[in-house]
């Protein structure tokens, strides 16, 4: 399996062999010791998939907060998304800041985002479906939303916002000064 570390090395880009023959393909798509050996021993327990009908689909920016915060393990099935992981670990050197990749059905590949960080993605095309894995479950109570394009984070998504489609509940989201105190840096 390809590991590649971001600009903020505790989100890694993943990418599994895909083994095609005149049928289709094979792929583990998920491997314990393949993950252990990047570095990642985390249990998920949870299992999510969402359909996105059209591109320019935001979701996010969001998380849970301790002791429901969520590592999450991304990939897309169909479709592409170009996928965003903020660093909202207060005193974290790299506090606020972003990295991103994009995901696609094509490409294969898969971001590991860990918990301490916000989530989010815009669908590149239509009919998108996201798989991910969650270290935690769903915990309604504990989440927490932060504005896609909050100017404090200067992400640079590669949609026109005018063209954006978001929730009521993403569309109502604080900027990202909320966040402060959500979540600790533990060093090492
Ligand atoms: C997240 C979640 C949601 N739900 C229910 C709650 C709502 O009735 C419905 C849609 O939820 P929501 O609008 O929060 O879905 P997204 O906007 O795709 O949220 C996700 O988007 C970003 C990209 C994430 O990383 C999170 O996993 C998650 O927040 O599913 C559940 O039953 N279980 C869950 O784990």
């Amino acid at each position: 399996m390809k590991v590649v570390p971001l600009s903020i090395p505790e989100v890694i880009l993943l990418t599994p062999p895909r083994f095609g023959d005149n049928r289709g393909f094979f792929s583990e798509t998920y491997n314990y010791d393949a993950m252990a050996k990047a570095g990642l021993t985390e249990p998920f327990v949870q299992d999510n998939q969402s359909l996105s009908r059209q591109k320019g689909v935001v979701r996010g920016l969001h998380c849970q907060l301790d002791p429901y915060a969520q590592g999450k393990l991304v990939r897309v099935t169909k479709g592409a998304i170009w996928d965003v992981a903020v660093d909202a670990r207060t005193n974290s050197p790299t506090y606020g800041k972003w990295v991103a990749a994009e995901l696609s059905a094509e490409n294969w590949s898969q971001l590991w985002i860990p918990p301490g960080f916000l989530h989010g993605f815009v669908t590149l095309q239509e009919e998108t479906e996201v798989l991910y894995k969650c270290t935690a479950l769903y915990n309604k109570s504990s989440e927490r939303s932060v504005k896609w394009d909050c100017p404090e984070l200067n992400i640079e998504w590669p949609i026109d916002p005018q063209n954006a489609v978001l929730s009521e509940k993403d569309l109502a989201a604080p900027g990202f000064s909320a966040a402060k105190g959500w979540f600790s840096y533990n060093k090492g």
